[in-house]
């Protein structure tokens, strides 16, 4: 399979780390990397229209195999036309395989077998399967750009023997998705590689995904409850083993730190609950770092929440203003908070396009850092 959907083009190295400057071309649209994705779990990224989500430069965005399939369910969606027209979203969109989220819903481990998962709806309570050919058959209608494969996402701190048998499994399911796949030609299908926090285990995995043709990488397991360090330990053995000409994308990561160690150790794409999450109750990101804007001391604060963004919120809007809007839960504070922490990350992504450019991304890490109140090892 050479013909695939999605293409990843390596623009340029950065000189000093294994920061990478590319594209990715779909069948929707051309999006540059690194890239921040905004999470619409449900068909929409909260409070945020399409046009804003253009406004704010999303080039892509991510919705949930599992959520929709459960509601309003997938063959609903394929009836509307996919997912695209469904939402009104003419961009790329990449769907999660729904592994992450069952795992959550399994109520005993004797629920996973070799053929799937059993678990309850958390809608309803009724039971409900899932296999890697359900969880392709829903993305195939769903039409999302890129899909993941069906797997299943260890908590980090299991015992060796219990992701030795999960990440084999992984593999197994992984090939079973791929032969699944109905629709090469316009959706690119992603092996997502495991191993918790063992070496070894995630050599074995990204061995196994990388002797199997598809369109790019995705690294799950991470994001998990693991320390930033553990993170970026894996991160360190583990990118370097997959293919140059292919995009990696590292599940479920959103705070600025880990973006930024993400792209230094080779990591293309990122998606995180994150900024929208926080924003909703009035949490947000700035240059300077955190702002809890519900804090009294913004109730007479008449300037801009972030002096050094140009988004919509910060160029019309005041911290008394926005604390005002959440302290009295008014939806427009939720539509201003999540609109900046989401501009916050894409835009952050922009500035490190430009530093690997210029060849001074760790200068860069290191001022932004500092700014934020990180502490740096
Ligand atoms: N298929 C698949 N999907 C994943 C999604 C993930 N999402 C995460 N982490 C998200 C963690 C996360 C959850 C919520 C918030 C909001 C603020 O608390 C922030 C981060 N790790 C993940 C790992 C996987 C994975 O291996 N496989
Ligand atoms: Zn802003």
């Amino acid at each position: 399979m050479t013909n695939h959907a999605i293409k990843y083009r390596l623009i340029k190295k950065e000189k000093h780390t294994g920061a990478r400057l590319g594209e990715i071309i779909t069948p929707h649209g051309t999006f540059p990397t690194p890239m921040f994705m905004p999470v619409g779990t449900q068909a929409t990224v909260k409070t945020q229209s399409p046009e804003e989500l253009k406004e704010i430069g999303s080039g892509i965005i991510l919705s949930n195999t599992y959520h929709l399939w459960n509601r309003p369910g997938d063959e609903l969606i394929a009836q509307a036309g996919g997912l695209h027209k469904f939402m009104n979203w003419d961009q790329p969109i990449l769907t999660d395989s729904g592994g992450f989220q069952v795992y959550s819903l399994v109520e005993n481990k004797k629920n996973i077998t070799e053929e799937g998962v059993k678990f309850k709806s958390h809608l309803d309570g009724r039971a409900l399967f899932m296999s890697p050919e359900t969880s392709i058959g829903i993305q195939n209608n769903l039409g999302s750009d890129i899909m993941m494969s069906f797997d299943e996402c260890p908590q980090f701190y299991q015992p060796y023997d219990y992701v030795k048998n999960s990440i084999e499994r992984t593999s197994r399911w992984a090939e079973r998705g791929l032969r699944a796949h109905q629709r090469w030609h316009d959706q690119g299908l992603f092996g997502i590689v495991q191993g918790a926090g063992f070496k070894d285990l995630r050599e074995q995995s990204a061995r196994d995904l990388t002797s199997m043709d598809f369109s790019g990488y995705s690294i799950g397991g991470l994001a998990v409850g693991e320390s930033h360090k553990e993170m970026n330990a894996v991160l360190d053995y583990t990118t370097v083993l997959l293919p140059e000409d292919k995009p990696r994308y590292l599940m479920g990561v959103g705070a600025p730190d880990s973006l930024i160690d993400g792209v230094i150790r080779g990591v293309d794409m990122f998606d995180c609950v994150l900024p929208t999450r926080i924003a909703r109750n009035g949490t947000l990101m700035t240059h300077f770092g955190r702002v809890n804007i519900k804090n009294a001391k913004y109730e007479y604060d008449f300037t801009t929440l972030d002096p050094m963004c140009d988004c919509y919120t910060c160029k019309n809007y005041t911290r008394a203003y926005l604390r005002h809007l959440i302290k009295a839960d008014e939806t427009f504070g939720l539509r201003l908070c999540s609109y900046h922490n989401l501009y916050f990350l894409v835009h952050l992504m922009m500035e490190v396009r430009q530093a690997i450019i210029n060849d001074n991304l760790l200068e860069f890490r290191e001022a932004f850092c500092e700014r934020y109140g990180y502490n740096l090892p």
